[in-house]
């Protein structure tokens, strides 16, 4: 029997009221994101990644295409649905971690198997497994305050794997870290992916992450391009590269990063 593919967009289009008008955001995207593959998502700001995420993720529904998510086609499901399937075979890293102040770094991961209603016992197994896959068992009883960046980013990406799911969907992991931490995070996450059999998209504007990714997708204009083998695609790296050593644009703009932050009363 062949196995369904992790995750699948097909013929997506998501458009924002704008005024009296639309903007569209998506402009018919398709995706496959097969199981081990590392795929990056790279692209202009305002070009629509973090709405390709949001979609993904089933926190956004298309106006039109169908999403499918581990075999389950997800376009029409009512939100019950959804958040199961999200729960389940959806794990997301954060841009910024955002953990919460309170907690040790294993009782993060503990809470994410109390959601999901595995025993204490099986998440205390998994969770120091994961914490062991992410080099961070020396420091399971630490506090978000107690750790680095990048340690608090190890912690969100085991976080985001206990519910052992088949995508993993991450936005831009390394902008709030220094270039040796961030490329630690990143062939963290190509390991992790290669060892688990996940289907990972991860939007960066990190030029250093794309030689660790399997493949390269573009997005311009809300049009996704993309199964070039590695590899910067030229046309964007010299606004990449400009992007990256002038920060990225402060203009207030909402994106969907918002929609992918944490809930309400979550973070450090
Ligand atoms: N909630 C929203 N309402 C209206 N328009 C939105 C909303 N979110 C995003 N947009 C618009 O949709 C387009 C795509 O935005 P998106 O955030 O997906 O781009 P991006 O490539 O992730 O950008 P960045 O790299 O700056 O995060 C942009 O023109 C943006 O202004």
């Amino acid at each position: 029997m062949t196995l369904p593919m992790p995750l699948r967009l097909d013929d997506v289009v998501l458009t924002y009221p704008d005024g009296d008008r639309t903007l569209t955001a998506l402009d018919h995207v398709d995706l496959d994101v097969a199981r081990g593959e590392f795929a990056a998502v790279v692209g202009p700001s305002g070009s629509g990644k973090s709405s390709l995420l949001a979609v993904a993720a089933m926190l956004l529904t298309p106006d039109s295409g169908r999403v499918t998510v581990a075999g389950h086609d997800v376009s029409d499901a009512p939100e019950a649905v959804r958040t199961r399937i999200r729960r389940d075979h959806i794990g997301v890293v954060f841009q910024q971690s955002n953990l919460l102040a309170s907690l040790t770094a294993l009782e993060q991961l503990l809470v994410m198997a109390h959601i999901s209603g595995t025993s204490l016992r099986a998440a205390a197994v998994r969770a120091r497994e994961l914490l062991i896959a992410v080099d961070m068992a020396d420091k399971e009883h630490k506090r978000p305050h107690q750790l680095s960046g990048g340690e608090r980013q190890r912690v969100n990406i085991a976080r985001a794997l206990m519910n052992r799911p088949e995508v993993l969907l991450v936005d831009e992991p390394t902008s709030a870290l220094d270039h040796e931490r961030g490329t630690r995070i990143v062939s963290l996450l190509a390991g992790l992916t290669r060892e688990n059999g996940l289907a990972t998209v991860m939007v960066t504007h990190d030029l250093a992450a794309l030689p660790l990714v399997d493949r390269v997708l573009t997005m311009a204009d809300a049009k996704l391009s993309g199964g070039l083998p590695g590899g910067l695609p030229e046309e964007l790296s010299g606004e990449l590269s400009g992007e990256r050593s002038g920060g990225l644009p402060e203009d207030g703009r909402r994106t969907n990063t918002d929609l992918l932050a944490a809930p309400k009363g979550v973070g450090e």
